[in-house]
Order: structure tokens, then sequence, then C-alpha cells
């Protein structure tokens, strides 16, 4: 457990905090700004209850870490936790009994046994049902959970939305036409997966397509994309088709794997599907509205006009980003929603869709407890298992699977499989028998001083060829060199994160060349905020360029249609010869080098590796400790969530 380092200038420090809250920041398991909401809000509604008080600012704490709700057994895991460590300033003896003690108005007394005595989580729960906060309807509790209003509300709404549309049914085929066509689009033996899927797919409104990279995911798309055109013509009306996917990169991805899936289909198929694709962010798709970040244009009083709507990447989906995507939807449109459930979930709160398959997956609805305000205890609510790979049982479940990767070479599917099921032995052992050279590679460096000889020659003859692009003012290549090499970290800061690492490539860059650091041809760049004058999304790359005229320009997009802008009118850019595993989601290169952190990093988990692991198109190079690989292996993304539960 970390703690705060007593500095008064630390950020997550709650400088103004006082009792349990105060000792619960200073022991490093809330932040300042969980104490924060939770002091306001308690004093709002009169909230006297320590415990309850606690339990707020864990919830806040758990949202912000990515879960939609708080498990009674995770909150007693952190303070107890807390209680045994190495802190011995905490003070919560009052959480056992709900009392404040005389003298002390903020109900803290500091006796770190008691820790151990927090009440079963039957009473825990029942206490904060009981509470003002409660009352107030700041806090739900629901199947064993709490959650803060605003996630339980979209949650119960998602569920309602995908039952509502699981009611509703789809559009009548005709089976003659659909046999042929799949026959057609999908022959032979091979594409049974796909030719299933978009069998399940076309008798649904709402289709889960999961599978990993490379399984042939676009390609059924573009295979019920066109199956649908074709029963459609029948009616003389042509559907009105949406591509989204949640970042700008995603959703030029996914309009050029569509393009180059048009390739094997039929000219009839292509004329279909037409050349003109577009693809754009769900927040676009939505509209995007000044006065919110989270409220739309689209919504249930102005639906989309789409008959179809595609949503690529839909890991990446927070849950309130689903939330408003079902609600406006009009009740007959279909929507697909494609993405690999394996890799890391949305930076904002929610899995929704690995909650999607293992809750349609496992069968398991209305599970046990249902129906009851406090319920039985969730305590597969942890998003800590592999989503079901089985096929789902139930005939009634819209997910379909693909199984089969058709890209990656053998080693690097065997090795990213052997990450998802969780083998470490198999993935240690896929690494030392790898063919020196080959598309799979593992340097063990123990320190990053030996991380930083080793990997010199590879990182700056990428950077020095980019530069090289980048001062002959060709954009094209410079785009396309962009996207043959990427440096991947698991942290921003420290030893092997991102800051240090860029720093280093620009320290040897200005070894071997006149290159001085920001604003500098060659800079390859990541953006860190929408800008929609600009047509510039989080996480577009680009790389500073030299025009003709000797101005430098950020060069962003694809190679084929680069978009140019003056340097000085980037204002959200940050330097990415190195970037986070996090901002990668969505995006690929054809070699990739995974920085590993420590084994003791919580940021390393199987999520987290096999995310990195399969942004590479041809090579990966892990560097780090054996153990940090096996760690991150064994360790699963705790993320506590109600959907799965509820679908
Ligand atoms: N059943 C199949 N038989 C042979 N080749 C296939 C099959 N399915 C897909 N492919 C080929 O594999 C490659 C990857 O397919 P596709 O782009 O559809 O996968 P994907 O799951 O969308 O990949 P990703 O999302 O990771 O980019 C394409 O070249 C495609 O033509």
């Amino acid at each position: 457990m970390t703690t705060v380092e007593q500095d008064r200038y630390d950020r997550r420090l709650a400088l103004g905090a006082t009792g349990d809250l105060a000792d619960l920041n200073a022991a490093g398991i809330i932040e300042a700004a969980d104490v924060h909401v939770a002091t306001r809000l308690a004093q709002l509604v009169d909230e006297h209850d320590p415990l309850v008080r606690v339990t707020l600012a864990l919830v806040v704490r758990a949202a912000r870490e990515g879960s939609t709700c708080l498990e009674p057994e995770h909150a007693h895991e952190l303070l107890t936790e807390t209680a045994t460590g190495e802190e011995d300033d905490l003070s919560v003896d009052v959480l056992a009994s709900g009392a404040s003690p005389a003298g002390n108005s903020t109900g803290d007394v500091a006796t770190k046994d008691a820790w151990t005595d927090l009440p079963p989580a039957d009473e825990w729960l029942q206490r904060v049902a009981d509470s003002a906060l409660t009352a107030a309807g700041v806090l739900r509790v629901e199947h064993g959970l709490v959650y803060l209003d605003r996630y339980h509300r979209e949650e119960v709404q998602v569920a309602e939305d995908l039952a509502r549309r699981a009611a509703t049914p789809a559009p009548a085929v005709d089976e003659a036409k659909l046999a042929a066509g799949l026959q057609r689009v999908f022959p032979g033996a091979s594409w049974t997966e796909q030719s299933d899927a978009v069998r399940t797919a076309v008798t649904r409104l709402t289709t889960v397509l999961a599978g990993g990279p490379g399984t042939g995911k676009t390609s059924t798309v573009a295979g019920l994309l066109t199956l649908l055109l074709e029963q459609a013509e029948a009616t003389g009306r042509r559907p009105r088709i949406a591509l989204a996917a949640p970042t700008g990169k995603a959703a030029a991805r996914l309009r050029e794997s569509v393009i180059e899936s048009l390739a094997r289909l039929s000219p009839q198929d292509r004329e279909r599907l037409g050349t003109d694709i577009e693809a754009v962010t769900v927040h676009r798709l939505l509209g995007w509205r000044p006065d919110s970040g989270n409220r739309f244009r689209r919504g249930r009083g102005n639906p989309l006009p789409h008959d179809i709507v595609v949503v690529d990447e839909a890991s990446m989906l927070s849950l309130t980003l689903t939330a408003r995507l079902l609600e406006a939807l009009r009740p007959n449109t279909r929507l697909l929603l494609v993405g690999d459930p394996d890799q890391l979930a949305s930076v904002e709160a929610g899995a929704v869709l690995a909650d999607l398959v293992a809750g349609y997956g496992e069968g398991g609805s209305p599970r046990d407890g249902e129906g009851d305000a406090l319920g039985s205890h969730a305590t597969s609510g942890w998003y800590d298992e592999a989503p079901s790979k089985e096929a789902p049982k139930r005939g009634s479940s819209p997910v379909a699977r693909l199984e089969t990767s058709h890209r990656f070479g053998a080693e690097i599917g065997a090795l990213a499989e052997a990450v998802r099921v969780g083998d470490a032995d198999r993935a240690l052992s896929t690494l030392a028998s790898a063919t020196p050279g080959g598309p799979v590679q593992h340097i063990h460096v123990d320190h990053v001083l030996e991380a930083d000889e080793a990997l010199r020659p590879r990182l700056l003859e990428h950077a020095l060829r980019l530069r090289r692009l980048a001062l002959d003012g060709e954009y094209a290549a410079a785009l396309h060199e962009l996207g043959e090499h990427r440096l991947l970290c698991a942290h921003r800061d420290g030893p092997w994160g991102v800051g240090p690492w860029n720093d280093r490539v620009e320290r040897w860059l200005g070894e071997a060349t006149d290159y001085h650091g920001r604003q500098q041809v060659g800079r390859p760049l990541l953006v860190t905020a929408n800008d929609r004058g600009l047509g510039l999304f989080n996480g577009d790359a680009g790389v500073m360029s030299l025009r003709r005229d000797g101005r430098v320009v950020g060069v962003f997009g694809e190679p084929g249609a680069p978009q140019v802008h003056a340097a000085t009118s980037l204002a959200d850019v940050d330097t990415a010869h190195a970037m986070t595993i996090h901002k990668s989601q969505g995006s690929q290169a054809t070699s990739v080098t995974v920085l590993l952190p420590d084994a003791d990093s919580r940021l390393l988990t199987r999520e987290l590796l096999y995310t990195a692991i399969t942004r590479a198109q041809k090579s990966v190079l892990l560097v780090g400790s054996q153990e940090a690989i096996r760690a991150a292996i064994t360790r699963r993304t705790q993320r506590a969530t109600g959907l799965r539960h509820r679908v």
C-alpha cells in the first residue's frame, strides 16, 4: 500500500480534511478529490454516520478508478489492509459503532485495532441504505453493491434499454436470399465463424460481436452490412448506416478496415456498400454540446436517423457513453457493438463490453437476489474473471464470438492467447523459445539502465528516420513511419514511464543530431484534448514536419490524407516517442516495444499486457523482468460493476 508522503504540497492530500477521511487520505487510500466530494455531500445532507461518510468517499474513489459501484468486501479489504499496514495514525473505531465520541466533532478516535471490527457486510449495507445520504438520493444500495446515484441510474437504463430492444423483433429477413448471400460473402469452411455471427446479428436488433485482433470482426461487419443492404433492396429504401468508434483514431481505422475488406467482396456487393464510407467518433455521432461533456444533441426526443449503427472498439465505451448511445437510438435501429472484451476497459467508469459478454454469455438472468433491495452480495460483481470464452449458452444471447485470428503470425497470437487466458508459464515459455529476431522477443532486464542500453539503437533509429522524413516534408512517408514502431509504457511517470522515456529519446536525438527538443521537426505528437475547430481528437497521432516554405507544421491523420496544421495552432499535444498503453488502445503499429514496470506496480495487469501485445501487427518486444510478466498475467483488472448481473 503506498502512503501519500507527508508532503503538504502533495496534490493528493486534502489539507483541510479532518477525521476518518483525513486519515484515509493520509494513508493513501483516498485522494483529495474523494475527500472533498464526500465532505461536501455529507455536510449538505447532514450525514453524521462516519461509516457512511467513509463509504461515500470509497464509492467516489471506486468511480474514479473505473468501477460503477463499491462492493462491501472490497471496502472491507481496503480498510483492513490499511489498518494492518504500516500506517499507525489511522482512526476509525467509530466506524464499527456509528457513534461520535463526545468531545470530537468529527467523530474519530485513533485505535487501529478497530479496523478489524468493521460491521459485517449486511449490517454495513443496511446502515448505508438507512442513511441520510441514501435518503437524499446520493447513494443507492442494490444487489449488495453501493452506487453513486448517477451510475446506478445509468446501469439500470442500459439494462432496460437492452431488454426493450431484445423484446422488439428485428425486421423480417428473406431466408433464401440470406442463405445465398452468406454463401457468397463467406464462402467455404474457413468463414463459418463469420457466417454464424452474421446469422446471429440479422435476427436481432442488438448484437455484440466479440473477438480478439484479426479474428475477422471488420470482415463480419462489412459482410453483415452488405447482406442487410441486399435484404433492404426489396423495400426500395436504402438503410442509413452509421459507423462509429470511441476515439478518432479508432474511427479512422474502422473506416480503413471496412474499405480494405471490400476488396474480397464481389463487385456487386462492393457496389452495394459503396466507397463513400465514413466513420466518426461516438461523441460526434451523438452531437457534441458545448454546455456538457455528458449530454448530447441526440437523445430520446431527437434520436439518430440511422437504421444501423455499428460501434467498433466497444471495449472503450464507458457506462455513461453507452447509456447516451442507447437512448439516442430509435426503437428499431439495429446496433452492433464490436470489440475485444479482454482488452482494457474504458478510461471512465464501466466495463460495458466485458459485462455484456459475461452477462449474456453466462446466461444468468435474472440472477439470485434480483428484486431484493439489498440483495445477496454481488461477490462476482468484480470484473475479476475472464469473460467467458464459451459460445453463449442461451439461444437468446446476442453475443457472437470470433475465435480464430487470421492476421497475427502464430507467435504473437500464441503469446496473446496465453496472456488472455492467464497462463503465465505458457507465456514465458513462448517467450523463452521465440526465434531470435522473430516476431516475439523478450529482453530480460532487472534495472531500467539495462533497458536504456538495450533499446537505444532500436528507438534512436526509428526517431532518426522519422526526423529525416519530417525534415524533407514527406508528410505521407513520415506518417507511415510513425505507424512502423511504437514504444508503450504502463506508467506516465517513474523510471519506466512515458515522461523519462520521451526525455531519453530526445536526449539521444540531441546527441546524434542538431535536434533541440520541443517544437522541433520530427517530434512525434499525441493529441491530448479534442479540438473540434482543427478536427483533431484526443489520441490522434502526428509528427512535427517542415513545410516547403520553412514553417514548422504538425501533420496528422492517415498517410493517404495528411491533415496539416501550423505548429503554433497546436495547443494540446504531447511528445510521443513513448505513449501509455491506455492511450494506444484503438491503434496498432507494425512493431511494438513494451516497457514493463516492476512486478509490484498496481497498473500491471493481464488486460494491460494483453492490450499492449495486441497493438503489434508484425512484431512485439517485451522489456522487463520475468517476474513482471508473471505478475501482469496473474493480476486482473479490478473493476466493480453490476451491469453483467442486470442483463
Ligand atoms: N475467415 C477468414 N478466412 C481467411 N481470412 C480471413 C478470415 N477472416 C478475416 N480474414 C482476414 O484477416 C484479416 C483481418 O480481418 P479483419 O480486419 O476483419 O479482422 P478484425 O477482427 O477486424 O481485426 P482488428 O479489429 O484487430 O483490426 C483480413 O485480412 C481478413 O481478410
